[in-house]
């Protein structure tokens, strides 16, 4: 629905790159010399322990923290000059998924979706009610339009948050602990929901932080780490490592 037109990878190809970053909260510097690039239909997991930054960089991605230091590129946005008002833009073209799905308690899940399309600048009502059905099904939800939140399971919430964030058909999903309120099997149904929208032709990509080092054993992928102010890319053994500790 937006009409800006630049293109959401950089010259290189990439949806998201990091050069020379440093992510602070406060003046807590939390991460330093973070480098990392993301291409699109790429599936990336952000793990480290609790308070290692996984959070603190996901929002320096979504501009919640802005980037003052080092090169930032995110799906079409240069963020070191990223502006408030262009906030919105560029989370219009990321879907972001939290573990406790914050859906709107007062409305059911349709409302939920159409407050979000209106919110963005749709107007047109046949459009938003045929967006809203095809993101319903995209999760496998579509006869559960007429529910309230309160009315669904948390792995049936956690599938709604995810249609709303396809809504404005992101060109990246960043999920933080999207699994953390969840059982093993609903987290797995989920895991293959996330792998599915990445799969998918248009070149999606994924970033998700998780403390679930079973789920990466078992659906693997590229993996980077906070761990001691830096960013660095884990290997599989350290996962294994960390698994049995
Ligand atoms: N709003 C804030 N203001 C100041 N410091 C913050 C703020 N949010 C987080 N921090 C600090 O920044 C550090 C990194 O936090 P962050 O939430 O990014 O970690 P995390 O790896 O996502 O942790 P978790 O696994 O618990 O979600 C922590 O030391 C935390 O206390």
């Amino acid at each position: 629905m937006s009409k800006e037109k630049i293109p959401a990878v950089n010259d290189q190809g990439y949806l998201v790159s990091l050069s020379n970053v440093l992510v602070r909260q406060d003046e807590h510097i939390i991460l330093k010399d973070v480098e990392f690039a993301l291409k699109p239909g790429e599936f990336m997991y952000l793990i480290g322990r609790v308070g290692s930054g996984k959070s603190s960089l996901l929002k320096t991605l979504y501009g919640e923290i802005p980037l003052r230091e080092g090169e930032g590129f995110a799906v079409g946005f240069d963020l070191r000059k990223l502006k408030t008002r262009q906030v919105p833009f560029l989370r219009r073209r990321m879907g972001i998924v939290f573990q406790d799905f914050q859906l709107l308690s007062d409305r059911n899940v349709y409302d939920n979706l159409l407050f979000v399309l209106k919110a963005t600048g749709w107007k047109n009502k046949v459009e938003m009610d045929h967006r809203i059905r095809e993101v319903l099904s995209e999760v496998d939800m579509v006869h559960k339009g007429y529910k309230m939140p309160h009315q669904l399971s948390g792995g049936e919430q956690q599938r709604i948050a995810i249609a709303r964030a396809l809504l404005n058909k992101p060109d990246l999903i960043l999920a933080d602990e999207p699994t953390g309120n969840l059982d093993p099997d609903t987290s797995d149904e989920l895991m293959q929901l996330l792998h599915k929208i990445c799969k998918n032709d248009d070149g999606k990509a994924v970033i998700m932080a998780t403390h679930n080092y079973n789920l990466i054993k078992k659906y693997p992928g590229r993996t980077v780490k906070c761990e001691d102010s830096r960013l660095s890319e884990a290997q599989q053994e350290e996962i294994d490592f960390d698994l049995l500790r």
